[in-house]
C-alpha cells in the first residue's frame, strides 16, 4: 500500500476548512482521479500528498513515511521520491527547455551537482526521450517563455517523468491542451505509471476524461469524499449529487450540469 489517509483535515491559515476527515488507501498500481467542482478540495488534497502541506489533523502515510514526523533531511529525500505535475508549470521564463526538464531530478542531487546541471545541461539525451514521449522533443532549446500554455504543460509533465518518482501526481495536468493532445497525454501518463508500477493520482475537470483513462474516480465536494468507486460504475446520480451548485442558478439550463460518456476508453 502506497498511501493511506486516516481522518485527515486541512484548514488554511485564514480559517478556510479546505478538507474534512478525508479517510482513503491507495496501493501502487492504481489510477485515481479525483473530480469536483471549483473549491471542493482536490489541489488541497494534491498538496498534502506532495507534503507541501502537511495536515491540521489527522494520519498521513505516504510510501511507507509520515511526513509530519519527518526531520527536514528525511523530508527533502521523500520529496524526491514524489513527482507533482502542477497545472500551470513554475518554470522560470528565461529557462531553457532541456533546462527546465532536467531539473526534474535536482532534488536527489548534491547542491553542488544541482547548480552545475542548472548551468551546463548534462543529460540532454534523457530531457529529449521524455519530451519525444510528449511530442515536444522540436523544443528543446525553446525558451520556457516563448512556449504556449499547453506546451508548457507538457515540459512540467515531462521534467516529472524524468524525475522518475515513487508517486506520480497531477493537478489538471492536460486543462491548456487541445482534446487530441489530452487524450495523448493521459495515455502517456497512465502507461508509463502502469510500466514503471507507481500509482497515478490525478484532479480533472474534464469528467469524460476521468472516466476514460481511470479505473478509479474519487468525487470530492465541500472537503469531503461523496464517493470513491471504480469509473464504470459512476452514475449520472453520482455525478448530480457532485455538481449540484447551490450557488448558481441559470434558468436557460435544465438538468445534468454534467452528462455521463457513453463511453470509456477500450484500450483500459
Ligand atoms: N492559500 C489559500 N488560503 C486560503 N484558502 C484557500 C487557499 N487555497 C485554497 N483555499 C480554499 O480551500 C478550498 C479548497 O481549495 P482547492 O484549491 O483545494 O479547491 P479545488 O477543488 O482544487 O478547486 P479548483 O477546481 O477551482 O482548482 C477552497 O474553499 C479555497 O477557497
Amino acid at each position: 500500500m502506497s498511501i493511506s489517509l486516516n481522518g485527515v483535515a486541512y484548514t488554511h491559515p485564514n480559517g478556510t476548512q479546505a478538507l474534512r476527515s478525508i479517510n482513503l488507501r491507495i496501493d501502487a498500481d492504481e489510477q485515481v482521479a479525483i473530480i469536483g467542482s471549483s473549491g471542493a478540495g482536490k489541489t488541497t488534497l494534491l498538496k498534502l500528498l506532495a507534503t507541501s502541506l502537511m495536515a491540521s489533523s489527522g494520519e498521513l502515510e505516504l510510501l511507507q513515511q509520515h511526513p509530519r514526523r519527518l526531520r527536514s533531511g528525511a523530508l527533502r529525500q521523500l520529496r524526491s521520491r514524489i513527482g507533482l505535475i502542477h497545472q500551470s508549470p513554475p518554470l522560470p521564463p528565461r529557462q531553457r527547455v532541456v533546462t527546465a526538464v532536467l531539473a526534474g531530478r535536482l532534488g536527489q542531487r548534491s547542491l553542488a551537482r544541482a547548480c552545475l546541471s542548472l548551468c551546463y545541461p548534462s543529460d540532454i539525451s534523457g530531457a529529449r526521450a521524455e519530451l519525444s514521449r510528449l511530442d515536444l522533443s522540436d523544443k528543446l532549446f525553446a525558451r520556457c517563455d516563448q512556449l504556449s500554455g499547453g506546451q508548457q504543460q507538457r515540459v512540467g509533465i515531462a521534467r516529472v517523468l524524468y524525475q522518475q518518482p515513487d508517486l506520480m501526481l497531477a493537478d489538471e495536468p492536460v486543462s491548456a491542451m487541445d482534446p487530441v493532445l489530452a487524450e495523448h497525454t493521459l495515455n502517456t501518463l497512465g502507461s508509463i505509471a502502469r510500466e514503471r508500477g507507481v500509482p497515478l493520482i490525478a484532479s480533472l475537470h474534464a469528467v469524460e476524461l476521468a472516466l476514460r483513462h481511470f479505473p478509479r474516480i474519487i468525487g470530492l465536494r465541500a472537503g469531503e469524499i461523496l464517493f470513491d468507486k471504480a469509473a464504470e460504475t459512476v452514475s449520472q446520480q453520482d455525478l448530480d449529487a457532485l455538481y449540484v451548485n447551490t450557488g448558481l442558478s441559470d434558468p436557460r439550463q435544465q438538468g445534468s450540469a454534467v452528462v455521463l460518456p457513453p463511453l470509456r476508453n477500450p484500450c483500459l
